[in-house]
C-alpha cells in the first residue's frame, strides 16, 4: 500500500517559495504508515519547473531543511512507497515523471495486472521507453500517449477526462493516482471499482482563493487544516486548477468493491474512508469478535484472564473486544516507537527480527495466566509465532490468539504485498493446523460476515468490498491461474530478494562510475538524485527546460 498527496496553493506568493513543498512533506509524514520504503515530492514552481527530492528511506530520513527550501512552487505531489512491483530500488521511487507531451508526475497507489500488455503496447506501439519495472512507470506513459494523442501544444479539460477515460480502458487493476501538469493544475482519478481510497478536501488561501488538498487518507486533512472531505468516487477524475474544479465520472460503471483491508489494517483509524470512519469499524470488528470468542471459548471449556492487543493496529478493536467480553484488558506488550510496521517490510527474514526489536512481553501480564492476544489479522504468521512464543517464554499458561480478520488465503492482486498463497500461514491449513503452526493453544477467526457488517454498518450503499485476500474471489477481471502462477514466481520472497539484491549492484556501479544508465522516466532527475553512498537528500530541478513550455496555458 502506498500514500499518495498531491496539493494546489492558491497564494500566488507560493511559487517563489517552498510552501506548499513542506506541507506535502508534512502530510506525507501522516501517510508513513502506508509505505516505509522510499519517499518522494515533485513541485512545480515559476516557469512551469519542475522540483524533486525522492529516495528510498522514511519521510523524516529523505526530506531535510535543505532538500524541502529547493522545493519550490505553489502545486506538488509526494509518494510513499510500499512496493508491489518491480523492486524496491530507487529508480522506482515515486513520483514518476515523463517531459512529453508535457510535463507530468505522477504518483500512484494500487496495482496493475495487465502489466505485460501495457508493456507491450508502450513498447511496440506507443514507442515510449520504459526503464523501470514498476507498474506505475507504465500508467504514467499510458497517460502521456493518451495526451499525446490530440497532438495539441495546449490541451484542454476535455482533452484530460478523455485521456483518464482511455486510461481506464486500458488499465486493470487497482489505481489511484494524482498527477500534475506542469503549469496547468492537479489531477486525480480512481480505478473504476475505487479498490483504492482516494479523496479530496479545500481550505482559505494564505491571500483569498481556495487551496486543494487530495491524499490516500483524510488525516492529512485534518492534520493541515483542511475541510470538506469528499472521497473521489469509483471511476472518477477530478481537475484542479488555480480558478476551478472539475469532477466527471469517466468510467464505464463498474461495482464499487473497495478494499476491506484498509479497515482490518492499512489505514489510521483516525482516518475515514468512503464515509466509514476506520476507528468505528475496528470498534465493531473488536465487538463482533466477542461474539464468536465466547462460543468458541465455551465450547473449547477455556477461561480467559486477560485480553492484551498486539500493538499497534490491533488496539482499537482488542480494548473493544475484551469490554464486550468482560474480561480484564491488559498492554502487556511495549512496543519499541521506533520501530515501523513489520509486515510492510520486504523480506522474511527482515520482519521476523523486527518483531522482536519492536514487541517486548511484560512477565507480569502473562506469569500463570490464560491470555487472548488479539490481532487485527494473521498474515504470514510472522508476528504471531514470535509474540506466542515471548508471552510463553515469560509464563502464560495458555495463549489463546484472536484475530479481527478472517483467514487470509489468496494472494492480493490490488496493492498488498501478498503474492505467493504459499506464504501466508491460513493457506492449506485448517485453523486448527493454523494454532500448532504458530503455537497458540486456540485459535479464534472473525467470520467474513461479520468483517463486512463492521465495515458496511457505517455505510451501507457500499453493497461489496474487495474481500479478494478471504475468498480468492478478485473484483475485476484479468486475474485467472495462470495470472497468480506467474505472480508468484515473479514476487515471492525469494525472488523479490533477488530482484532488489540486483537494484542494489546496480546503485552500486553508479556510485563507482558516477554514470550510468537513465533511470527510467525519471530521466536525469533520477540519476543526479540518489547515490546512497553520497546519502539520501538531494534535489534537482528538471533538466528538461521543456516543462517550461507549456505554462502559458493557465498562467501558472
Ligand atoms: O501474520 P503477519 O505476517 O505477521 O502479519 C500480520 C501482522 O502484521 C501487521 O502488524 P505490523 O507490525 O505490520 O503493523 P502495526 O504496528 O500497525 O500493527 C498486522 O497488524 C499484524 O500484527
Ligand atoms: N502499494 C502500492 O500502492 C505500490 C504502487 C506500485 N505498484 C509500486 O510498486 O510502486
Ligand atoms: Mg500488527
Amino acid at each position: 500500500m502506498c500514500g499518495i498527496l498531491g496539493l494546489l496553493l492558491h497564494d500566488p506568493l507560493s511559487t517563489q517559495t517552498s510552501a506548499a513543498g513542506s506541507e506535502i512533506a508534512e502530510g506525507l509524514s501522516l501517510l508513513q504508515h502506508r509505505g516505509q520504503d522510499a519517499a518522494g515530492i515533485v513541485t512545480c514552481g515559476s516557469g512551469g519547473r519542475f522540483y524533486q527530492v525522492k529516495a528510498n528511506g522514511m519521510v523524516r530520513d529523505v526530506f531535510d531543511a535543505q532538500g524541502i527550501a529547493g522545493l519550490k512552487g505553489w502545486m506538488g505531489v509526494g509518494h510513499v512507497r510500499y512496493p508491489t512491483a518491480g523492486s524496491s530500488g530507487h529508480a522506482e521511487a515515486q513520483p514518476f515523471y515523463v517531459n512529453s507531451p508535457y510535463g507530468i508526475a505522477l504518483a500512484h497507489n494500487g496495482n496493475l495486472i495487465n502489466t505485460p500488455a501495457l508493456r507491450q503496447f508502450l513498447d511496440a506501439e506507443a514507442h515510449r521507453h520504459i526503464n523501470t519495472d514498476s507498474d506505475s512507470e507504465l500508467i504514467l506513459n499510458v497517460l502521456a500517449n493518451n495526451l499525446q494523442k490530440t497532438g495539441k501544444f495546449r490541451i484542454n479539460e476535455e482533452d484530460i477526462f478523455s485521456a483518464i477515460r482511455d486510461l481506464m480502458k486500458s488499465c486493470t487493476g487497482a489505481y489511484a493516482c494524482v498527477f500534475m501538469l506542469a503549469g496547468f493544475g492537479l489531477i486525480a482519478f480512481r480505478d473504476p471499482n475505487g479498490i483504492r481510497p482516494l479523496g479530496m478536501a479545500t481550505r482559505d488561501g494564505a491571500r483569498g482563493g481556495q487551496d486543494y488538498l487530495v491524499a490516500s487518507e483524510s488525516v492529512v486533512a485534518q492534520g493541515s487544516g483542511f475541510n470538506n472531505w469528499q472521497d473521489v468516487k469509483a471511476g472518477e477524475a477530478i481537475i484542479i486548477t488555480r480558478s476551478k474544479v472539475s469532477r466527471r465520472i469517466v468510467a464505464e460503471p463498474q461495482p464499487f468493491t473497495p478494499d476491506i483491508f484498509e479497515y482490518v489494517y492499512f489505514a489510521r483509524p483516525d482516518s475515514t474512508i468512503d464515509g466509514i470512519s476506520v476507528y468505528r469499524s475496528r470498534m465493531a470488528m473488536g465487538d463482533l469478535l466477542a461474539e464468536t470468542a465466547k462460543k468458541e471459548l465455551e465450547k473449547a471449556k477455556i477461561h480467559v484472564d486477560v485480553v492484551i492487543p498486539v500493538p499497534d493496529t490491533s488496539r482499537v478493536a482488542a480494548l473493544q473486544c475484551a469490554q464486550h467480553l468482560g474480561i480484564p484488558y491488559r498492554e502487556g506488550f511495549v512496543k519499541n516507537r521506533y520501530v515501523g510496521r513489520t509486515f510492510i517490510m520486504p523480506g522474511q527474514s527482515q520482519r521476523r527480527k523486527n518483531v522482536r526489536r519492536k514487541l517486548n512481553a511484560m512477565p507480569m501480564e502473562f506469569a500463570d495466566k490464560v491470555v487472548m492476544l488479539v490481532d487485527d489479522s494473521i498474515v504470514r504468521g510472522t508476528t504471531s509465532r514470535e509474540i506466542i512464543q515471548m508471552a510463553k517464554d515469560v509464563g502464560a499458561k495458555k495463549v489463546i490468539f484472536a484475530s479481527c480478520a478472517p483467514p487470509i488465503r489468496y494472494s492480493n492482486v490490488y496493492g498488498i504485498d501478498m503474492p505467493s498463497p504459499h506464504e501466508l500461514v491460513a493457506h492449506g491449513r485448517t485453523t486448527e493446523e493454523v494454532a500448532e503452526h504458530i503455537g497458540a493453544d486456540l485459535v479464534i477467526y472473525q467470520t467474513l460476515d461479520d468483517l463486512v457488517e463492521s465495515c458496511r454498518q457505517f455505510n451501507p450503499s457500499i453493497e461489496r468490498f474487495d474481500c479478494s485476500v478471504f475468498t480468492g474471489e478478485y473484483v475485476t477481471g484479468g486475474v485467472d491461474e495462470r495470472y497468480l502462477e506467474h505472480l508468484q514466481k515473479l514476487r515471492n520472497d525469494k525472488a523479490k530478494a533477488k530482484k532488489n539484491h540486483a537494484a542494489v549492484e546496480d546503485i552500486e556501479l553508479l556510485d563507482q562510475t558516477c554514470n550510468g544508465p537513465m533511470n527510467g522516466s525519471d530521466s536525469l532527475i533520477g540519476l543526479a538524485n540518489h547515490s546512497p553512498k553520497i546519502g539520501p537528500r538531494s534535489d534537482y530541478p528538471s533538466p528538461n527546460d521543456s516543462v517550461g513550455l507549456h505554462n502559458s496555458w493557465y498562467g501558472a
